[in-house]
């Protein structure tokens, strides 16, 4: 049967790359997405402003809700200092297996963990499968739907501490509406706004960016 999307990006990848360089794994995953065919990755543009927030936070642990292909998995990854763990959640194996071949290629897999799984199932378990905490940094990637109620979870869990960094992918397209009113509105977060467009289109999107007050 036909390849799928995600497939067609891994081959790209292992044609077009150098193995153990997350850098031209990302530039490489950019060109196909604009070159040949868009896919649902962050993006270049989105993902400078994921780098520099990464990079102010500089997280001992940070958690990525929506791996899909492992794009901005290896855009993490590869600006954590060693010694700290990416935990990322992917619900749909297809997705899952395709993201652990590009993690690997690009050489950042002692970084990074993969789950497979549903968030609402996950994040009350991360003390005990992970042994963290609290997460200094989330990447909200997944279904717009879940951001909301994950934040909420990821409270509940008491995975959050003062100061914990919240970021938001596809706020304005697809939206989360739902999402923008909680954290803009309650007294726990300070939220602002980065616009910027829909990956490798021209269509306004942004990310937010949240801190938990405690
Ligand atoms: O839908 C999107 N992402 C989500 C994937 C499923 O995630 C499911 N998923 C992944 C872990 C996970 C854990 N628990 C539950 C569900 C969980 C998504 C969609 C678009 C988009 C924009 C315009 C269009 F015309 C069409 C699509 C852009 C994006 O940047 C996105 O991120
Ligand atoms: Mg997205």
């Amino acid at each position: 049967t036909r390849s799928t999307r995600p497939q067609r990006l891994l081959r790209a990848v292992q044609k077009k790359a150098i193995k153990g360089d997350p850098q031209s794994v990302i530039s490489t995953i950019d060109y196909f997405c604009r070159h040949s065919e868009w896919a649902m990755n962050v993006g270049d543009e989105k993902g400078a402003i994921l780098d520099s927030v990464v990079c102010e936070v500089s997280p001992s642990t940070a958690l990525e809700l929506g791996t899909y292909c492992g794009y901005s998995t290896v855009r993490i990854a590869r600006l954590l200092p060693p010694g700290t763990k990416l935990i990322t959640l992917e619900f749909n194996p297809d997705y899952a297996a395709v993201a652990r071949q590009i993690i690997e290629y690009s050489g950042l897999q002692d970084k990074i963990c993969l789950v497979e799984g549903a968030s609402g199932d996950l994040i009350p378990k991360m003390q005990e499968l992970f042994g963290i905490k609290t997460f200094d940094f989330v990447f909200l990637d997944h279904w717009k739907d879940r951001y909301l109620p994950d934040i909420k979870l990821l409270e509940e869990c008491q995975l959050l501490r003062k100061g914990s960094i919240l970021l938001a992918d596809n706020v304005i397209c697809p939206g989360t509406p739902d999402y923008l009113e909680y954290v803009r509105n309650s007294p726990r977060y300070e939220s602002k706004y980065f616009k910027s467009h829909l990956e490798y289109t021209k269509v306004e999107d942004g990310l937010e960016k949240s801190v938990f007050l405690g």
